[in-house]
């Protein structure tokens, strides 16, 4: 059974085993955030360790960033949906049919349904990094471009930065997810994100999901730092 959750935080469990990841999950509370299976979770330790986790009560991000033909990914996450998770992304840069494709491969889920998101441009990248691959339009338009296509083509919402929040909170309505890693709270490590706030400052701007990762796992005490951050964003 899954635990009802009105926690914003996400934890991503970016770890290389089942055995680390599930201890870590085990200091965690599934009434106080959900987690994030990512690339080197899921290929080290495959679909068993997603229902091992949804088994614990928490909500799953399966957070594969999916990138390919229409058909591919149709097929990935419609797999993906099998294993019961809450929330799966694409990369929006796979364009319309690519995103349509995933949508319309979710309709027949029903109440299992995952949410679907899709990947803006990535929190680490700096507007000069994003110049450098061919896109003239400045980071905060194409973050736009990116989230508006994800709109129109049905998705729930996307990843983006925080400082991107403000901007689609008001282009694209109340009932669309914000997903907004590069959260670091005062003080800590920025590491290899470069577009980050801290948690009250993501929610400010609108927010509706805050990933976090080693601000959480990497701190002594896991539970406190969770603890902490909910504290920070409730006041
Ligand atoms: O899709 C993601 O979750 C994601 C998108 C993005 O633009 N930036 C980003 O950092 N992430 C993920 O969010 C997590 C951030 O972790 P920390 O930097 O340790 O807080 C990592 O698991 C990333 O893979």
């Amino acid at each position: 059974m899954q635990s009802k959750v009105s926690s914003p935080v996400i934890v991503a469990l970016d770890y290389d085993s089942a055995d680390t990841a599930l201890a870590m999950a085990d200091q965690l509370d599934p009434s106080l955030c959900r987690v994030k299976v990512g690339k080197e979770l899921f290929t080290a330790a495959g679909p068993d360790l997603v229902r091992a986790l949804v088994d614990r009560g928490f909500q799953v991000f399966l957070d594969l960033k999916f990138h390919d033909i229409p058909n591919t990914v149709a097929k990935a996450v419609k797999a993906a949906a099998q294993l019961g998770v809450w929330m799966v992304n694409v990369h929006a840069s796979g364009g319309e049919r690519m995103m349509t494709a995933a949508v319309d491969a979710l309709r027949d889920c029903g109440d299992s349904r995952p949410l679907l998101i899709a990947v803006t441009v990535l929190t680490s990248t700096t507007a000069e990094e994003l110049a450098a691959t061919g896109v003239s339009a400045p980071l905060e338009k194409q973050v736009l471009q990116l989230a508006s296509q994800a709109r129109a083509c049905g998705l729930d919402g996307v990843v983006c930065s925080a400082r991107e929040a403000k901007m689609l909170r008001s282009e694209c309505g109340s009932e669309f997810a914000l997903v907004t890693p590069g959260i670091r709270p005062a003080g800590t490590d920025t590491g290899d994100q470069r577009r980050t706030l801290t948690p009250s400052e993501a929610l400010e701007e609108g927010s509706s999901y805050l990933v976090v990762g080693r601000p959480i796992t990497a701190a002594p005490r896991p539970l406190e730092s969770l603890k902490s951050i909910l504290f920070e964003i409730s006041g």
